[in-house]
């Protein structure tokens, strides 16, 4: 029976090191809930926490209304998928995916239909009598993904299950797994790195940074409505602009360095003169008479878009961020400009996003809309 999890002010430490001060998520049931952030951040420890692997040292780790901090992982009834596979190597598919059914005292006749229900699932039909070692990377995790759904686990728990794997299989898998997880329904913690994976496969993505959930959101709002600059920039590619903000006859506008203004009339709590960071996607800037002017440092050809990376004024663009870029729609686009031109770009003011000078917070008004 899949179950919510419910994660009220976790603590974590490694000896005297803090690494989780205090987190909070609820994950529903049936829920694709994935734990996005940096290297170190703490998704695995938390990930290790909901297993049982790791001792919780505040809070409590509820699966629906039973607090699990105390109950060990055998008796948890979760299913794990590692970026490693961790199938036995002398057992072949279909004695790998029974194994678990076996220790749980199923009959025969129950083992053959949920394992012969779960091959055809994870499309791997064709090699339960193979062993492992003449299988590809993606048909291994398959038989590792398969054996942990096959027991009905309470909650699945992966991480980092496709970083093994090269590109176009990782792409292929997340969608296997995905369409796997819808068919049984059951909730999962999904670990990852990779924003885009995250972006693709995910119900809620919950954006870690050092212990700490920056913000929990659908992959749309938090694409396009992201809290604060750390997720601005880790999730997607953001350009950003210093700017300052101007109320002025009861209207507010935000200026950028070189003059050009933009009227808001979706910011809260902004004073007059006050510093901001402007944050514009890279598909959010239309060529326009005018604007903000730059010039073409370089520019990619990507088929349906053009890439731009662009050098503006001294002082236009936050330090210390990547390159700005814009992304030219060829579908819309009325010229394709060359390197070492003059553009004039406009922001969406719709789509473009408002920070605190700190970065911490975002000023549009509507941003916690999606969730
Ligand atoms: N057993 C341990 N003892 C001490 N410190 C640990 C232990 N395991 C993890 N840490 C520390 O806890 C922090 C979080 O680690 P964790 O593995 O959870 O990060 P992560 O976000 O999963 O990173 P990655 O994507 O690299 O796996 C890191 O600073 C790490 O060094």
């Amino acid at each position: 029976m899949s179950v919510a999890i419910h994660i009220d002010h976790v603590i974590k430490r490694y000896d005297q090191v803090t690494i989780i001060p205090n987190l909070s998520a609820h994950i529903k049931n049936g829920e694709f809930f994935t734990l996005l952030g940096p290297s170190g951040c703490g998704k695995t420890t938390l990930l290790r926490m909901i297993a049982g692997f790791n001792s919780i040292e505040g809070g409590e780790i509820k699966f629906d209304d039973l607090v699990i901090n105390e109950i060990p992982t055998h008796k948890r009834n979760i299913g794990m998928v590692f970026q490693s596979y961790a199938i036995f190597p002398h057992l072949t598919v279909r004695e790998n995916i029974e194994y678990g059914l076996k220790l749980r005292r199923f009959n025969k006749a129950e083992i053959k239909t949920k394992v012969d229900a779960i091959l055809k699932a994870v499309k791997i039909e064709e090699y339960q009598d193979r062993l492992p070692e003449r299988l590809s990377g993606g048909q291994q995790q398959r038989v590792a993904l398969a054996r942990a759904i096959v027991i009905h686990p309470n909650v699945l728990l992966m991480d980092e299950p496709l970083s093994n794997l090269d590109a176009k299989l990782r792409v292929e898998m997340r969608s296997a797994i995905r369409e796997v997880q819808n068919q049984v329904g059951i909730t999962t913690v999904y670990v990852t790195h990779d924003q885009e994976e995250a972006l693709a496969i995910s119900d809620r993505i919950a954006v870690m940074q050092t212990g700490v959930i920056e913000q929990i959101g659908k992959p749309q709002s938090i694409y396009t409505r992201p809290y604060n600059v750390f997720v601005s920039t880790f999730i997607g590619h953001s350009n950003l602009f210093a700017g300052k903000v101007k109320v002025e006859d009861h209207k507010t506008f935000v200026l950028f360095q070189d003059g050009y203004q933009l009227e808001m009339d979706n910011l809260s709590a902004v004073a007059d003169g006050q510093e901001v960071i402007i944050s514009v996607r890279p598909e959010e800037f239309s060529v326009q008479e005018d604007g903000i002017q730059c010039t073409i440092h370089n520019r990619v050809f990507l088929g349906k878009y053009v890439n731009y990376t662009l050098a503006f004024a001294p002082g236009m663009v936050m330090e210390n961020q990547s390159a700005t870029e814009f992304s030219q729609d060829l579908g819309h686009a009325e010229k394709v400009f060359e390197i070492g031109e003059t553009m004039i770009l406009r922001p969406n003011k719709a789509k473009i996003n408002i920070f605190t000078a700190d970065q911490r917070m975002n000023l549009i008004r509507d941003v916690k809309q999606y969730e």
